[in-house]
């Protein structure tokens, strides 16, 4: 859907697909710790940006996750029963030549039962390059061309700031 809204679904996705490796992460989260006096026992996930192209999340009803808005507001996500959760990682960022958001997320755990989510994590093979067709006069190139699991070792390392995304640091043009 993406790539055909982009237009670039005829000469990028086949490629896109035969290059795409996946992860599956099942996540168990404790719930909160009764009378815990330090205030973070009820964080699942401290913030950060996925390292993958794409992230498909099910979790089982407890909700938990939070998402930060382009203009800084964390919103509660919730999640309808029978509903999968969509999140664009960094590498999907830099693909997109900025056009998608890597948006920070967090798990705050609230309610007092434990929490499980699956992870269907997507990631490139290779190195990705990014679409002629989405660098224009108003989107100039922002990235490199990039190794996915180049950055997500790149994060892993220490290189770039763990609670801030990693494309712009690892691939992005005049990044400081
Ligand atoms: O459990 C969730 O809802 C989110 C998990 C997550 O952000 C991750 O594994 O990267
Ligand atoms: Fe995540």
């Amino acid at each position: 859907m993406v790539f055909e809204s982009y237009g670039v679904a005829e000469t990028h996705y086949e490629s896109h697909v035969a290059a795409t490796t996946y992860l599956l992460r099942p996540i168990k989260y404790r719930a909160p710790l009764q009378g815990a006096e330090d205030g973070t026992s009820n964080i699942g996930s401290n913030i950060h940006t996925d390292k993958s192209f794409s992230t498909l999340l099910f979790q089982n009803q407890i909700n938990a996750l939070q998402v930060e808005t382009k203009n800084g507001e964390w919103v509660d996500v919730d999640v309808p029963p029978s509903a999968f959760v969509f999140m664009a990682g960094d590498a999907y960022e830099a693909w997109s030549n900025g056009r998608i958001y890597a948006a920070r997320h967090q798990v705050l755990m609230k309610e007092d039962k434990q929490r499980y989510t699956l992870a269907l994590f997507t990631f490139n093979k290779g190195i990705t390059d990014i679409p002629e067709e989405l660098v224009d006069e108003t989107h100039p190139i922002q990235y490199k061309p990039f190794d996915n699991f180049g950055l997500a070792w790149y994060y892993l390392s220490g290189a770039s700031s763990m609670t801030h995304g990693t494309a712009k640091p690892y691939c992005g043009i005049n990044a400081r």
